[in-house]
């Protein structure tokens, strides 16, 4: 479904931060993507977001060429890859089921971005979706008062809501006490598996990794170094990172 192709990111008069990464993800599956501080882990997500310009390389996904397919093709995966910050945008002042409803500028009609209205179907696919992502129980609390791991949430449900089918997500749970951590991390698995979502997830801890993850891409100074499925990490492995 994704295949990135020799990526490469070169700062203009800097360093090249990612070099010739190559990988490809299926429909439906959570990828942990592990590395030292510095190794290029926020790039990867950033530039799969088209947050930030490719020096070089090739994305394809469902089979088209997107740099190749022009502006559409371009506006097609805004829509449907969510870039997720490690502390997302949400207005504080509105509920998190009304933040869940209120997309972000690409997914959302400009009237509802304003008025925040909303018609009853969505209002009950948003509860859905809080639901799945573990939060029925804070849909009307206002988003001021949320903790991070919650607005992160809040930020995962908006971004299926809005019929996003890649979540791309820097740190999700980092900062959280390792028990609401895992509960997290196993709500987001379960909407992969169930929704045929795809997750990208900087994860910083290896166990959580191999715990929740079907895959886990390791890099370091900007260059895949592993990319392996259904196991563990070998002693090699780790020492590679
Ligand atoms: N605009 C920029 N100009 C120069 N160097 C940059 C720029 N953006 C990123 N870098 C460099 O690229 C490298 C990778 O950065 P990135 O933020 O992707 O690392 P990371 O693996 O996410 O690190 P961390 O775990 O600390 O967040 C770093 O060495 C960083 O200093």
């Amino acid at each position: 479904m994704i295949k990135v192709m020799h990526l490469m990111k070169k700062i203009p008069n800097g360093p090249t931060v990612l070099n010739d990464i190559t990988f490809q993800s299926g429909r439906g599956e959570l990828i942990a993507v592990m590395g030292a501080s510095g190794s290029g882990k926020s790039m990867l997500l950033r530039c799969l977001g088209l947050r930030e310009s490719w020096s070089g390389g090739s994305l394809w996904v469902d089979g088209t060429d997107i740099f190749r397919k022009g502006y559409t093709a371009k506006l097609k995966l805004w829509r449907e890859f969510a870039y997720l910050e490690e502390k997302p945008a949400l207005n504080p002042n509105r509920t998190a089921l009304k933040n869940t409803l209120v997309g972000t500028r690409y997914q959302t009609p400009w009237w509802r971005m304003l008025t925040g209205m909303v018609r009853n179907d969505d209002y009950m696919g948003a509860m859905d979706m809080l639901e799945k992502v573990g939060l029925l129980d804070k849909a009307h609390a206002k988003s001021s008062t949320l903790s991070g791991g919650e607005r992160q949430r809040v930020a995962v449900a908006r971004a299926l809501v809005h019929g996003a089918r890649v979540i791309l997500a820097d740190e999700p749970v980092t900062g959280l006490d390792p028990h609401a951590a895992e509960a997290i991390l196993n709500d987001l698995r379960n909407v992969c598996h169930t929704q045929g979502v795809t997750m990208i997830l900087v994860l910083s801890q290896n166990d959580w990794a191999e715990r929740f993850a079907d895959r886990i891409l390791g890099l370091n100074e900007g260059e895949l170094v592993f990319d392996i499925t259904g196991r563990r990490l070998t002693q090699r492995e780790r020492m590679l990172l």
